[in-house]
């Protein structure tokens, strides 16, 4: 069996090498010819699949993404010639959920306004979505969340529309696929009257996808309003994000927010599975063994943190000072963005990190937060 895959997506030998040959490929470049003889064929973001791909495949047998977004892969093309199809939904969502989280405790300390106390506005209420949001209200934040789509599907949690959001909303951390149609199409829903209508003082995450904000729109918006902040995970036009609007980010990354090394454990792990059961073999391996030991085995806590300690220990898990250095010093270089995007370290996700205190009730929202072994 050919097993082609993205040479960015990391445990494929451990976990398909005993089921197949393995090709590894550049993902953005990939071409028909690459592809004409695989069985199998996984995927991350970066890879148009669609009938220009895979025409000239007779024997293809399963597509798998690594990822949550859907937006690259022509999912009625797949069904139209009964190619079984699998994402890794909610695989990266604690990633998404404290990035974003991280983010405004950094922006928070770098402005000297913190975060406790602020309002949060999460428009787009999936997975990661609801990632950040759980950390937000670990720590006891408010939240408003904005998912016309759930609300109507009878979700239970409470829904304001986005012009409430937009009026009661500090901070906005958008969470949405990307979708061009229909009654809830995200395609610049923040264009520029939207971004106009903005609260002074505003702070706007974005780490879903580029062209949910009208990037053009922003840089015209920002040239005007300097206290609106802005963390740009995701950029229109990637890999080559427009240069005038990078300076304006307080914090600029090359979509990596989902880049935890358990996210992406999990999403090739699911694909896994999902090929074990159309193949009808038994799932032999697990997804812990694959993941390395952190280099902190253990922080001690002598009292509860405050907002500053917290973000120290966000820290340790991860910079995002570092991302957003390299960023700004690669981006315009030929393929620097993806460049930076295949060479990322992998950081890990808050549960990587063990805390030791004494008095456990009082740092049980840190468990909440996602940190583990609170307590002793
Ligand atoms: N930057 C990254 O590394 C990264 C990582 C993971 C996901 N993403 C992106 O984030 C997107 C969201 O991921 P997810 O796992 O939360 O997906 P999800 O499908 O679990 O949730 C998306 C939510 O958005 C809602 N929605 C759709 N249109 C809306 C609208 N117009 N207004 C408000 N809500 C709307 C949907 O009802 C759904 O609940 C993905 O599609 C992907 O494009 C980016
Ligand atoms: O949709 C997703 O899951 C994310 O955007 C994902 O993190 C993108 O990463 P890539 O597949 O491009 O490596």
């Amino acid at each position: 069996m050919k097993i082609v895959v993205d040479e960015n997506m990391p445990y494929v030998e451990p976990l398909f090498g005993a089921l197949g040959e393995i090709i590894p490929v550049n993902g953005r470049t990939l071409t028909p010819e690459q592809v004409q003889d695989a069985d199998v064929l996984l995927v991350r973001s970066v890879t148009r699949v669609n009938a220009a791909l895979l025409d000239a495949n007779p024997k293809l047998k399963f597509v798998g993404s690594a990822t949550i977004g859907t937006d690259h892969v022509d999912l009625a093309y797949l069904a139209g010639r009964g190619i079984p199809f699998s994402n890794a939904p909610g695989c990266n969502a604690t990633a998404v959920g404290e990035f974003a989280f991280i983010a405004m405790l950094e922006l928070a300390a770098r402005f000297n306004s913190p975060l406790k106390g602020k309002v949060v506005g999460i428009v787009g209420a999936g997975n990661t979505g609801s990632a950040t949001a759980k950390c937000l209200e670990a720590y006891g934040i408010k939240v408003l969340l904005n998912d016309p789509i759930k609300a109507a599907e009878g979700d239970p949690r409470h829904f304001v529309s986005l012009e409430t959001l937009l009026h009661q909303a500090d901070i906005i951390s958008l969470h949405v696929p990307i979708t061009r149609t229909g009654e809830h199409k995200t395609l610049h829903l923040f264009d520029e009257a939207r971004l106009m209508s903005l609260k002074p003082n505003t702070w706007l995450v974005n780490c879903c996808r580029g062209d949910v904000i009208d990037n053009q729109a922003l840089i015209k918006v920002k040239q005007q309003w300097d206290d609106l902040k802005l963390v740009l995970d995701v950029w229109e036009g990637e890999p080559n994000p427009m240069p005038e609007l990078v300076p304006f980010a307080e914090f600029a990354t090359p979509h990596i927010a989902g880049y935890s090394l358990e996210g992406k454990a999990r999403g090739t792990f699911m694909l896994y599975q999902k090929l074990c059961e159309l193949l009808a073999i038994p799932v032999t391996k697990r997804l812990s063994e694959l993941l390395p030991p952190f280099h902190f085995k253990a922080v001690e806590l002598e009292q509860a943190p405050d907002e500053k300690a917290l973000l120290q220990l966000a820290r340790f898990v991860y910079d995002l000072r570092d991302d957003d250095a390299v960023f700004r010093n690669g981006f315009a270089r030929s393929n620097g963005f993806d460049t930076m995007r295949k060479n990322h370290k992998h950081r890990r996700e808050f549960s990587a990190l063990a805390l030791a205190y004494h008095g456990q009730s009082e740092v049980d929202w840190l468990s909440n937060l996602g940190f583990s072994g609170v307590g002793r």
